[in-house]
């Protein structure tokens, strides 16, 4: 018998593809989502297993639910599509800024963040000191007009006082999130999209949960300022991020601003 020719195009379609399983599996891992990829790679092995051996009826029945499957797999893995190509652009656009950045043009941009960095892990410290507890959405390329109806619009110059001030604990609108775009608070009381994933420690409650779910949705950086520990934490592509001490905090924030 005659093998087919194996030529290397079919390696590197095998390489993309099998990248591509993996990177959604990555995606989907951790979240209730898996266990529907889990569920629908099984179906479609056994639709291939039922073509081999030639099982009509049971290849037909399978066959037909896999030609609906695609559409099916939209409305079920909305989120994730929109993660990923979410994930796509970002990338594309951070380094398409990075080059404009070499060439110096977003200089003034660019201290223009540092300060408005700087007020925010300010009011972070002194939150964090009196247990003030507090939520903030920080835009970075992705819009995040799809949240604000949910909450009031603003248009407040940021600065650290006035954080404070919203989420003191007696304010009216110290509840849910604050929206912060370029120099500017631009919604308050906010309320995000609680994240799914179950890796999440049993210890972490809803402000914690809005964080991680914002920032699975979008490429936005979230603080969070614990009401019950003080504890600052922020938290980027649906994950917590470490830092040393509140100048690395604020390191990292304008590292990923920029
Ligand atoms: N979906 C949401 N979007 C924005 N803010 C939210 C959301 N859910 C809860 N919050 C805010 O988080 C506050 C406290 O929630 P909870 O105590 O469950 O959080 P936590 O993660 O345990 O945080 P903390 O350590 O501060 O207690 C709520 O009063 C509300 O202001």
């Amino acid at each position: 018998m005659e093998l087919p020719e194996f030529r290397v195009i079919d390696l590197i379609d095998i390489v993309l593809f099998a990248s591509l399983i993996f990177y959604l599996y990555r995606l989907v891992k951790g979240t209730a989502a898996i266990n529907i990829f889990i569920g629908i790679v099984i179906i479609y092995l056994i639709y291939q297993v039922t073509v081999f051996l030639e099982m009509e009826m049971l290849s037909r029945a399978l066959g037909a639910f896999t030609g609906a499957g695609v559409f099916a797999l939209i409305v079920v893995f909305q989120q994730e599509i929109r993660r990923f190509l979410l994930m796509l652009g970002s990338t594309n656009f951070t380094s398409k800024r990075r080059f404009l950045r070499q060439l110096r043009i977003f200089k003034a941009d660019v201290d223009n963040h540092n300060n408005i960095v700087d007020e925010i892990v300010t009011a972070c410290k002194r939150m964090s000191a009196t247990k003030t507890g507090a939520l903030i959405a920080i835009k970075r390329d992705g819009s995040l007009d799809f949240l604000k109806n949910s909450g009031d619009t603003m248009d407040i110059l940021v600065n650290a006082p006035i954080i404070q001030s919203i989420f003191y604990k007696n304010s009216t609108l110290h509840d849910g999130a604050m929206i912060i775009e370029g120099n500017k608070i631009t919604a308050t009381r906010v309320i995000l999209p609680v994240s799914d994933n179950r890796k999440i420690p049993q210890r972490f409650g809803l402000r914690h949960r809005a964080a991680l779910g914002l920032t699975e949705r979008s490429n936005a950086l979230a603080i969070i300022v614990s009401e019950e520990t003080g504890q600052v934490s922020l938290v980027i592509n649906g994950e917590f991020e470490s830092f040393d001490d509140m100048d690395d905090l604020s390191d990292k924030i304008k590292s990923h601003l920029a």
